[in-house]
């Protein structure tokens, strides 16, 4: 897939989600992951994991940005980026997330950075081959 993204927007992104990230809630994992989308019109909406003593309430930093993103009126995503805690890795989309990205764009561009800067550059299609979307279902009409 040809890449839509500027540098810039990218740079953009992945301070959008490294910020977030500072602002997650993970006393049990201390595990904090930041998210931010880049909508079609070029606004960013950041997301942040925000977890629960009753553990499988966690929401991850993906799809709390997307929620936030969906209630600001944001549909489509031209890219997503994610920040984690890692010197030496790259986090990657759990696969609850892998589906509701995808739900909202087919072609949504993946970034994944870490706190030195350092990012690599994936898409949802890579990440999540053949899946199951609401044009498979023949239900895309319901999402407009
Ligand atoms: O891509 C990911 C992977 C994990 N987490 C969160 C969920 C949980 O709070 C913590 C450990 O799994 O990290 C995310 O937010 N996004
Ligand atoms: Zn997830």
């Amino acid at each position: 897939m040809e890449t839509r993204t500027k540098d810039k927007e990218v740079e953009d992104l992945l301070l959008c989600a490294q910020e977030a990230r500072v602002r997650a809630y993970t006393p049990y994992s201390k595990f904090r992951v930041g998210a931010a989308l880049l909508t079609e019109d070029g606004s960013l909406v950041p997301g942040c994991n925000v977890e629960n003593i009753s553990f499988g309430l966690t929401i991850c930093a993906e799809r709390n940005a997307i929620a936030r993103a969906v209630g600001e009126g944001h549909r489509t995503f031209k890219a997503i980026g994610v920040v984690a805690d890692m010197k030496d890795k790259f986090v990657t989309p759990c696969g609850a997330c892998r589906q509701v990205i995808v739900e909202f764009s087919v072609d949504c561009e993946v970034y994944l950075g870490r706190p030195d800067g350092a990012y690599v550059k994936t898409t949802i299609d890579k990440l999540l081959p053949d899946a199951f979307t609401p044009h498979v279902a023949n239900l895309e009409s319901l999402t407009k």
